[in-house]
């Protein structure tokens, strides 16, 4: 199954330097494991935001809500999620 997720990330202003660091640091390793294992399938930065719109392809809507709870920035995050299906005038065979 794909889905569409954004991610918005409000960091605590007041959050120490170093811990936004680690956590930063943890989430991008656990986010390059993701897609090397084919989970997360897109990564794109929102132009001038702290944000991401991102494609993930997961057997289940429980199995993106664990990826998701997973992340070290969890905690700090907005995430808006929305399924995808192939559309009807789509002109690829396959969910790529
Ligand atoms: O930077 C972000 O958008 C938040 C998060 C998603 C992947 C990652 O490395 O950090």
């Amino acid at each position: 199954m794909l889905f569409h997720v954004k991610m918005t990330v409000n960091l605590p202003l007041d959050m120490d330097p170093a811990n936004a660091a680690q956590l930063k640091a943890d989430e991008k390793a656990l986010a390059q494991r993701l897609q090397r294992e084919g989970a997360w399938r897109h990564l794109w930065r929102i132009a001038g935001h702290y944000a991401n719109y991102s494609v993930f392809d997961l057997p289940s809507v429980e199995a993106l809500h664990d990826t998701l709870m997973q992340l070290p920035l969890f905690p700090y995050m907005d995430i808006e999620i929305d399924g995808l299906c192939r559309h009807p005038s789509s002109i690829h065979s396959d969910d790529r």
